[in-house]
């Protein structure tokens, strides 16, 4: 491959290469080097390891049978800490079942001892293309995501867009944070987006639910545990040192019993951690994200959340919106929801009928995001003419009474006798009430234009 092909897409591709023969280490490193790569030569596999924690590698070229740490180790690393990373095995003859070995784990390629370089480099060109594919891709989600959201946030209405901006500020950062919001108005997603956003985002993110955990239980997940602690305890390492490096989200943090927000908070305040029943102190460095969907603040004034600790987890305070709150966005997330769900299920669904979207639109979501998802799910499961109809929807959306057949005539008869530009004036406005006051959904729902439609509600001074 041409010099300029490795370099064509952006900085050039930063490439990991280990090997305990310095010698051979070197000969890979300056062939993939005057391609156009970003070498890095690490001659034990433990050194390896180290530098694929603190750096993020695109491709790994690593020497199967090493000392200690080996090429299946260094996969197995890769898949932890690089997940996106092409692997690549370099084996002898004698281990080739090893190399089959990794290639059922998730190596992209083995190549053979003695080395031939041009095979060398076209199966780590291929790798690189592959590597610019994501790139492009990532590339392109980072577009949409600064059009629509952030990280798989979606939400153009002005309370969502408030909250990403807040959350690019934010993750970048090592401030703790408290999310506080219903259920299922994107708590962990949120979470999630600020960790992928922080430096901390090649190392764990790991959740805990802190709810219907008792008391020793909530402890031993935390802290881990020794043999002895407890009955059946192991010697296990708790969620804080697994994070360590990354983030640690504590969710339904209002939930965690009394003695329990005690010793969190001296984990906080001190930067480290004892294992249950070990006298050992363990040095951390988590940033901790925490949610709940209880109020805070009274917990606290009935003493069942300690203040101080209250004070230390909402550093930063974010407070999601509920869908009531931002109904402007469920087009757009009926949209991404009806894509995930019929890649999922192996479905195509062509489009949504309006009347479909009327009712989504006017439904009193409590479980907020979840659910709607979970209802567009349930949409596609069943549809069979791959459009999204009525017909599509659960049970529990079967329109009242007053909206069918007869019924809804004996509703239209208190508007009769009233002027025709009243009743219009008063359509428009509960339109606009269902479209969460999106004008362009409204007026499609009306069968107007645009124009139109501010030309009226200017008119009827809605
Ligand atoms: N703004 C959003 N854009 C896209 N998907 C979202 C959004 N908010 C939530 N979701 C999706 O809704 C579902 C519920 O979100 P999540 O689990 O983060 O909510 P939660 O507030 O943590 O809920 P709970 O309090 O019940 O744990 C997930 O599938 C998530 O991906």
């Amino acid at each position: 491959m041409a010099k300029s092909k490795a370099a064509q897409v952006g900085p050039p591709i930063n490439v990991l290469v280990i090997d305990d023969d310095h010698a051979h280490a070197e000969t890979i490193a300056d062939s993939l080097s005057s391609q156009g790569y970003a070498c890095t030569l690490a001659t034990t596999g433990q050194e390896g390891a180290d530098l694929m924690e603190r750096h993020s590698f695109e491709i790994v070229v690593t020497d199967l049978k090493m000392p200690k740490v080996g090429g299946l180790e260094i996969l197995a690393k890769a898949k932890d800490d690089l997940p996106d990373a092409e692997v690549i095995m370099v084996t002898g003859h004698g281990t080739v079942e090893s190399a089959v070995e990794a290639m059922r784990e998730g190596a992209s390629h083995f190549l053979l001892k003695p080395l031939d370089l041009g095979q060398l480099r076209s199966v780590v060109d291929n790798a690189a293309r592959a590597q610019h594919l994501r790139r492009a891709n990532a590339e392109l989600s980072r577009r949409l995501d600064e059009k629509f959201g952030f990280e798989g946030l979606i939400g153009n209405s002005p309370p969502m867009q408030d909250l990403i901006e807040r959350l690019r500020r934010i993750a970048p950062t090592d401030a703790t944070v408290l999310i506080e919001g219903e259920t299922g108005t994107g708590k962990e997603l949120v979470a999630q987006a600020i960790h992928q956003n922080s430096p901390r985002k090649n190392r764990h993110f790991v959740g805990l639910n802190c709810a219907a955990l008792s008391e020793h239980i909530l402890e031993g997940e935390l802290f881990g545990s020794v043999p002895g602690a407890f009955t059946d305890a192991r010697d296990r390492m708790g969620k804080f040192e697994y994070a360590d490096g990354g983030t640690l989200f504590l969710d339904e943090v209002g939930d965690m019993p009394v003695p329990t927000q005690i010793k969190l908070l001296r984990v906080l305040e001190s930067r480290e951690i004892t294992r249950v029943g070990s006298n050992e102190t363990v040095k951390v460095d988590v940033r901790i994200i925490s949610a709940t969907n209880r109020n805070l603040e009274e917990a606290v004034a009935s003493g069942e959340f300690r203040e101080d600790l209250y004070h230390r987890l909402k550093v930063i305070s974010l407070k999601l919106p509920s869908l009531a709150e931002r109904t402007q966005d469920i087009p757009l997330l009926v949209d991404h929801f009806t894509k995930i769900h019929a890649a999922r299920h192996g479905k195509k669904i062509k489009s949504m009928t309006t009347a479909a979207r009327r009712r989504l639109m006017a439904h009193s979501w409590t479980g907020n995001v979840r659910q709607l998802s979970n209802t567009i799910d349930s949409m596609v499961v069943v549809d069979y003419d791959e459009v999204l109809d009525l017909d599509d929807l659960p049970p529990e959306f079967s329109p009242p009474e007053s909206e069918s057949g007869g019924s809804a005539a004996d509703g239209l008869h208190t508007l009769v006798g009233k002027p025709l530009s009243e009743i219009e004036g008063l359509f428009i406005a509960e339109t606009l009430k269902v479209t969460g006051g999106n004008r362009e959904e409204a007026a499609s729902m009306l069968g107007i234009g645009e124009r139109t439609l501010y030309r009226k509600i200017k008119e009827y001074d809605l």
